[in-house]
C-alpha cells in the first residue's frame, strides 16, 4: 500500500526536504500548516510536519518521530509579529490562517503577560495590515522573513543578523521564539514529523529522511544559496536563517515542547515518540 507524506515546505525545512529521496510506494504533497495539520487529522497524508500544537492537541492518537523537529533557541526570524504600538496597548492584531502554532505562541504570550487584544484572521502583508488599521500583524514562514528583512535590513558588512535593530520605520518586530527564549530559557518547537499511532512510516522512509537531512545539512551553503535566489534576500541572510535552526528534538528541545504543551493544553494526553535511532538494534 502507498504511504503518503504531507509537507509543510517553507525554506526552514529545505535542509531535510530538499534532497529527499522517497522510497518506493511513498507519495507527497506539499502545503502551509494549517493543511497539512488537517490533511494529517483527516488521514489524507499518514505523515506530516505539522505544528507542534496539534500533536499536543492529538497527543491521544498521534506519535511523532523521535529526532525531527524544527526548533530554535533564541530568534527563529520568520515567526514575527509586526506592531506600531507597545504590545501592552495593542488592541487589534491581525493572524495569518496558515499558522497554528505560532497563534498559539502568541496567545501564550499574550496571557503570560496579562494582555487580551482583539485577535482577527486577515490575510495580507504586514505593511498592508498595519495600514488597514491593525496595530500588530502575525507573520510566519518565508513571507514573515522577507517582510522582517524588509523592516530592519539591510546587512552591511559590519552587521550580523542578531546586531538588526528590532524597530525601523516605526515598525518594531517582536520574533516569537526569542521572546519564548526570554520567558522560558528553552527552544521553542514549531514542527514534527506526526502520524497516527496505527500507521507509523516504513523504516525507508524514516532513513531516507535522515539522509536527506544529513545531506542537506552537510551542503548548508549550497541550499542556502539557492534558496536565497527563490527569496530574493542576501545569501548571508537565509545562511544565518538555516544553521540556527534545531532539526533533531533533542532533550532542550522536549523540555521546550513539554512546557509549551502544559501551558497551552494542559490536561493533554502524555506525548510520545517513535522509537529513538538504533533502539531496537540496541535492545536486541
Ligand atoms: C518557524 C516556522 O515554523 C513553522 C510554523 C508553523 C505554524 O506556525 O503553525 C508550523 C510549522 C513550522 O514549520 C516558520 O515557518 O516560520
Amino acid at each position: 500500500m502507498t504511504y503518503r507524506a504531507g509537507w509543510i515546505h517553507y525554506t526552514n525545512v529545505a535542509p531535510i526536504l530538499d534532497s529527499l529521496v522517497l522510497p518506493p510506494d511513498v507519495t507527497a504533497i506539499t502545503g502551509v500548516p494549517t493543511e497539512m495539520n488537517d490533511a494529517l487529522l483527516s488521514r489524507r497524508v499518514d505523515i506530516a510536519n505539522i505544528s507542534a500544537v496539534e500533536f499536543i492537541r492529538h497527543a491521544a492518537v498521534l506519535e511523532a518521530l523521535p529526532d525531527f523537529s524544527v526548533a530554535v533557541l533564541g530568534p527563529v526570524y520568520s515567526v514575527n509579529l509586526f506592531h506600531t504600538r507597545p504590545l501592552a496597548a495593542l488592541e487589534r492584531v491581525a493572524l495569518t490562517s496558515q499558522s497554528a502554532m505560532s497563534v498559539a505562541l502568541l496567545e501564550v504570550l499574550l496571557r503570560g503577560q496579562g494582555l487580551s487584544p482583539v485577535l482577527e484572521r486577515a490575510e495580507g502583508t504586514a505593511e498592508e495590515l498595519l495600514a488597514a488599521g491593525f496595530d500588530g500583524v502575525l507573520r510566519i514562514g518565508d513571507s514573515a522573513l522577507r517582510e522582517w528583512y524588509g523592516v530592519v535590513g539591510p546587512l552591511t558588512p559590519e552587521t550580523t543578523m542578531t546586531s538588526l535593530p528590532h524597530t525601523a520605520r516605526g515598525i518594531t518586530v517582536t520574533d516569537l521564539a526569542e521572546a519564548w527564549f526570554e520567558r522560558t530559557g528553552h527552544p521553542f518547537v514549531f514542527a514534527v514529523w506526526a502520524y497516527h499511532r496505527d500507521n507509523p512510516p516504513p523504516a525507508a522512509l524514516i532513513q531516507a529522511m535522515r539522509e536527506a537531512r544529513r545531506e542537506g545539512i552537510g551542503h548548508l551553503a549550497e541550499v542556502a544559496a539557492r534558496h536565497a535566489r527563490k527569496l530574493g534576500l542576501p545569501e548571508r541572510v537565509v545562511q544565518h536563517y538555516l544553521w540556527n535552526f534545531r532539526y533533531h528534538l533533542e532533550a532542550p528541545d522536549r523540555l521546550g515542547l513539554a512546557e509549551f504543551a502544559q501551558l497551552s493544553v494542559p490536561g493533554h494526553a502524555p506525548l510520545r515518540f517513535g522509537p529513538r535511532p538504533g533502539a531496537a538494534a540496541a535492545s536486541r
